[in-house]
């Protein structure tokens, strides 16, 4: 069975509270978080403070998302409200294993981020060291777009090679995930599905949340 994070990013922000109790109540494994600094992607979404509340409320594993440009300003802050699994883009990140370093020493579990034009093989010589990986399937920055079908082969790809090297790091999609296409991407290897709109937008998120989960 696979993990089901919801994202936050679709849900309304006026009334986060009922959000983080829908995902309290149903089957979902754990709250996924988005933020975005408006450099390294065009949008700026919510950042610690936010999370600071979401934790209050939350039951659940944190998964934070970073979009942000130099994330290592900001690992520090990120634990403290309460984040359990933080997630940086590569694409943002000169010293990628000095990051991830960092991460896992302040007692977060560490996150890389692939842009849907990065190839999983740059991963080769960090994958040991990194407990998920983040594969986006649309490009980062706003919920609701179309899924890039592209993203199933390099999730296969990723699989072989968390396989062949004996690793239990988890791989991670996020963008478009419906309750369509999450059996392929089950079936091509995911553990953890993201999902914004489809669980948010949905006229039963409890609903949308199973289906999910029942991806085979
Ligand atoms: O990181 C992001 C977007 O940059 C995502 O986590 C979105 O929030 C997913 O939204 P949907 O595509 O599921 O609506
Ligand atoms: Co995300």
């Amino acid at each position: 069975m696979p993990l089901v994070a919801p994202s936050l990013l679709a849900a309304d922000f006026l009334h986060l509270a009922d959000a983080c109790k829908m995902v309290n109540e149903s089957e979902a494994d754990w709250f996924h978080l988005d933020v975005m600094d408006g450099n390294f992607v065009p949008n700026i979404s919510y950042g610690q403070p936010v999370i600071e509340f979401i934790n209050k409320a939350a039951t659940k594993t944190l998964d934070v998302h970073l979009m942000v440009q130099q994330p290592e300003r900001y690992a520090e802050d990120f634990k403290k409200a309460g984040a359990d699994v933080l997630s940086v883009h590569y694409e943002a990140c000169t010293h990628l294993h000095r990051n991830v370093q960092q991460i896992k020493s302040l007692g977060m579990k560490a996150g890389v981020a692939l842009n849907p034009h990065t190839p999983v093989d740059l991963l080769e010589d960090i994958i040991g060291d990194l407990d998920l990986v983040l594969i986006m399937s649309v490009n980062p920055g706003f919920g609701g777009q179309k899924f890039i079908e592209r993203s199933l082969e390099k999730i296969s790809t990723l699989r072989r090679m968390i396989d062949d090297a004996k690793l239990s790091t988890l791989i991670e999609v996020d963008g478009g995930v419906t309750i369509e296409n999450a059996p392929a991407l089950v079936q091509a290897g995911v553990d953890v599905l993201v999902a914004g709109s489809t669980v948010f937008r949905a006229e039963d998120p409890f609903a949308a949340i199973k289906a999910l989960k029942a991806a085979k």
